[in-house]
């Protein structure tokens, strides 16, 4: 990785407010001489894309959505990824691994183990530079996804298994706390703007 380069993703449960600020806060790193290349997950390559499809609206199994996400992983990190932080560019992603381990582990109750050694084999160690978590209480999120749009299969979730998700993040933000910038996604617009603004000047970016 060069050492202008910076790999930062959003995480939080749907509905959190992540895409309401990803824009915003890839302008601001641009402002700031960042090359800033957005991207997403499931998705990021015309492979993962076709397998987000799968994702999102077919059923199956905790061990299989793994399975699924972390191929398609695999394809977006060295199709994309890697090759532009390379290049000394900033990677800006809408969800990475921790919702993996929200979703798929907290989530679904598979296995951790298995989920680090996919994590380990499809990574090879790489990880965020910085990670925005977007914390707010399930039945918040709720609130505001029902103004959106319609639900996909993880949308139609009950409370308790985003409470089990908003755990999990919790879970990965503990252990590596060097990494996450907890967002207190409640608050307003706004305020949550003002939260990203200030971790990113803390980190001179
Ligand atoms: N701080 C906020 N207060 C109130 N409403 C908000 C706030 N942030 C975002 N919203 C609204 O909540 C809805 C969900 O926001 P957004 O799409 O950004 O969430 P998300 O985390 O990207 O969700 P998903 O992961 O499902 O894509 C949108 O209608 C958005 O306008
Ligand atoms: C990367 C990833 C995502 N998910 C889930 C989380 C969301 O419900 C959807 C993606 O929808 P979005 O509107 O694009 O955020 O997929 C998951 O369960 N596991 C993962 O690793």
């Amino acid at each position: 990785m060069s050492s202008s380069s910076r790999f930062i993703t959003f995480e939080g449960i749907d509905g959190a407010g992540k895409s309401t600020h990803i824009a915003s806060v890839s302008q601001r790193l641009r402002e700031r001489g960042a090359e800033v290349l957005n991207t997403r997950e499931p998705g990021g390559t015309p492979l993962a894309e076709s397998l987000r499809a799968l994702f999102l609206h077919s059923s199956m199994d905790g061990l299989t959505e793994a399975l699924l996400v972390f191929a398609g992983r695999r394809d977006h990190l060295r199709q994309v990824i890697v090759p532009a932080l390379a290049a000394g560019k900033t990677v800006v992603c809408d969800r990475f691994t921790d919702a993996s381990f929200a979703y798929q582990g907290a989530g679904r109750g598979m296995d951790l183990a298995v989920l680090a050694t996919l994590e380990q084999w499809v990574q090879e160690g790489r990880q965020p530079d910085l990670t925005f978590w977007f914390d707010l209480p399930a039945e918040v999120a709720a609130q505001r996804r029902a103004a959106a749009r319609e639900a996909d299969r993880f949308e139609q979730q009950d409370l308790e298994f985003f409470e089990r998700v908003r755990a999990g993040y919790a879970a990965r933000a503990a252990a590596a706390p060097q990494r996450f910038a907890r967002i207190d996604a409640s608050l307003s617009v706004a305020e949550v703007a003002a939260q990203i603004a200030a971790h990113l000047e803390a980190r001179g970016c």
